[in-house]
């Protein structure tokens, strides 16, 4: 793995309705992910927190059943550019959420010298939804559906590119809540989800095996993008969306650490991580002993 790593926090909390998630960032560094990286023998740049905007009034649906949108689009495009900068100077970049709406942002950094990226959406939702679709108008719900070019032109727009990434070549892992339209476009789409019911069937080991293998056919890069409330709400109790009967703390260590010996990713984000939810910070300790497992961290 790149011996180099770029840390950009993205205190957002306006792709969703429950404020706090802006603070994930802070609360991750606070869990000690510098230390852990650096122990690891990694170089770790620290780029701060991005600027984030402030709406005057939140949770408005400005436009097309999306939520704070203009702002939403702002942060993400200065993600991008911010991303872009990252692996310009040759380093992995580690994005710190915020909310799941940014990673819009990161896909569109990573995707603008990776053509054919493969992603891991780790994650309880499938996040495939588009204004027209969405129960909430909640962008968080929609950062997958617009990397793959669907929806709002100012959400697929931004970079200034779209597509980022091929339906094909999209992993989704951990799903057991999606809503309709989300459903219609799996199907539409063939993107290929591993739920619960295949986590359960064939365990996690195999289905990461099997996840790696297609993410990596024909592609030239691998996006990492884990929603902690991907993990069961007993051992990830800090997050604004949570759902019952995920996979555990140590089923998605396994997941990392298959994805460590692989040496297959090249860009990661950590989201959802809402202190103001959680028990002792307790979720972005998780986020940081997986970043570990992640970056290669081994007992013996
Ligand atoms: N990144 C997340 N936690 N997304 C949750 C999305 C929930 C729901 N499907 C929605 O679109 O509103
Ligand atoms: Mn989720
Ligand atoms: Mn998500």
């Amino acid at each position: 793995m790149n011996k180099k790593i770029s840390l950009i926090g993205v205190p957002m909390d306006l792709g969703q309705m429950r404020r706090g998630v802006d603070m994930g960032p802070s609360v991750i560094r606070y869990a000690g992910v510098v230390e852990r990286l650096e122990n690891l023998g990694y170089e770790v740049e620290d780029r701060g927190d991005l600027r984030i905007g402030r709406p005057q009034r939140y949770d408005v649906k400005d436009k097309d059943n999306l939520k704070d949108l203009d702002v939403v689009v702002e942060a993400n495009q200065k993600l991008a550019d911010e991303v872009v900068d990252a692996v310009s100077g040759g380093a992995f970049p580690l994005i710190l959420g915020g909310d799941h709406s940014i990673a819009i942002g990161s896909l569109a950094g990573v995707a603008k010298d990776r053509k054919n990226l493969g992603v891991i959406w780790y994650d309880a939702h499938g996040d495939l939804n588009t204004g027209e679709t969405s129960p909430s108008g909640n962008i968080h719900g929609m950062p997958l559906s617009a990397s793959i070019g669907l929806g709002h032109d100012q959400l697929t727009g931004i970079g200034g590119f779209s597509p980022k990434v091929k339906p094909e070549n999209v992993v989704i892992i951990g799903a057991r809540s999606l809503d309709e339209g989300e459903r219609k476009l799996i199907k539409d789409k063939g993107i290929r989800v591993y739920t619960m019911h295949e986590i359960d069937r064939l365990g996690m080991s195999k289905v990461m095996e099997e996840a790696a293998a297609h993410v990596t056919n024909g592609t030239d890069g691998v996006h990492l993008s884990l929603d902690l409330d991907a993990l069961d709400p007993h051992d990830a109790p800090g997050v604004g969306t949570p759902v019952m009967g995920g996979p555990t703390y140590r089923e998605t260590h396994l997941a990392m650490e298959i994805l460590a010996e692989k040496n297959i990713i090249t860009s990661a984000e950590f989201v959802e991580v809402n202190p103001i939810l959680d028990v002792k910070n307790q979720t972005a300790e998780a986020a940081v002993a997986l970043i570990g497992s992640l970056f290669g961290e081994k007992l013996l």
